[in-house]
């Protein structure tokens, strides 16, 4: 059996993937205040029967190092996805490509293949958000990195000593208490944000244009974004099942 696994700063997020090539409904599991190695073994737990994995994270060494020993303890197959210079039709538009966030270039793979070459671009909405533009002949042209709502949220109020709060509650640009007018702020403060890079993104790039939103709060924005935003949340599952796909298939 194989694991589709997606280890973000915040949630750990997987799929069964089927002989067939086809992954299952994308679950998701957050780490709290544990590290994010017990919800990876935790996960390896609930599947005995997993023989292979392919993995994307955004993590330390030390988790990338403890997870390959996990495995190899097991007799999992572990294929760990980096960033590179060129692969699977991208080209890492980054002057050091293995910095790239392998979880922004696992994003990228899936739309660019999925868009058939249109240009595209991605924004993933999770810990942080990224946003990241691919041209329709595959050359990633960059991307930029801002605070996630959560956390643009408690880094205002870890600096307020503990007075302030946050409400999702209703949000409204009349916000009429502190939690509203915090959770409202960053709501709007992101989508202006999204709207704003995109429509800068595009200035710059062919059409038609495809605009997925993918990650932990991409339902949550979108009904709030003006313009065209496809929502995918289980964009890096397809990603990884691609690339799992070419890992294994001998005739492909
Ligand atoms: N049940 C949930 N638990 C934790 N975060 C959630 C949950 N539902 C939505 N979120 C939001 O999703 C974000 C994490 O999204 P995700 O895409 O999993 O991020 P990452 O890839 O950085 O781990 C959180 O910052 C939070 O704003
Ligand atoms: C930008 C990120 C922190 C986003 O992580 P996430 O919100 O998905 O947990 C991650 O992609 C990362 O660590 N990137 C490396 C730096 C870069 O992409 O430039
Ligand atoms: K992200």
């Amino acid at each position: 059996m194989v694991l589709l696994v997606d280890a973000g700063n915040s949630r750990l997020k997987w799929s069964e993937l089927d002989a067939a090539g086809s992954f299952s409904a994308q679950q998701a599991l957050a780490y709290g205040n544990r590290p994010a190695l017990a919800s990876f073994i935790d996960l390896l737990d609930a599947y005995p029967a997993v023989g292979r994995i392919t993995l994307v994270h955004v993590l330390t060494q030390l988790f990338a190092d403890s997870v390959q020993e996990v495995c190899d303890q097991r007799g999992i197959h572990l294929h760990s996805v980096r960033s590179v210079e060129q692969a699977y039709g991208i080209t890492n538009g980054y002057q050091n490509p293995a910095a790239l966030g392998a979880d922004r270039f696992v994003g990228l793979v899936a739309v660019h293949r999925q868009a058939g070459g249109q240009a595209s671009i991605v924004i993933d909405c999770g810990t942080a958000i990224t946003v990241d533009a691919v041209e329709s002949d595959g050359r990633h042209l960059g991307g930029l990195i801002l605070p996630g709502l959560q956390l643009s949220a408690d880094a205002l109020i870890a600096r307020a000593q503990g007075r302030l709060s946050v409400s999702r509650e209703q949000p409204s640009i009349f916000a009429d208490s502190t939690g509203r007018a915090i959770g409202s702020g960053c709501l709007f403060g992101i989508v202006g944000a999204i709207e704003g890079v995109c429509a800068r993104m595009q200035q710059s790039m062919s059409s038609p244009l495809l605009q997925v939103l993918i990650g932990g709060d991409a339902e949550y924005l979108r009904p709030w974004l003006q313009g065209n935003y496809l929502v995918q949340p289980d964009l890096l599952m397809y990603g990884l099942s691609y690339i799992t796909e070419q890992a294994t298939c001998t005739s492909c």
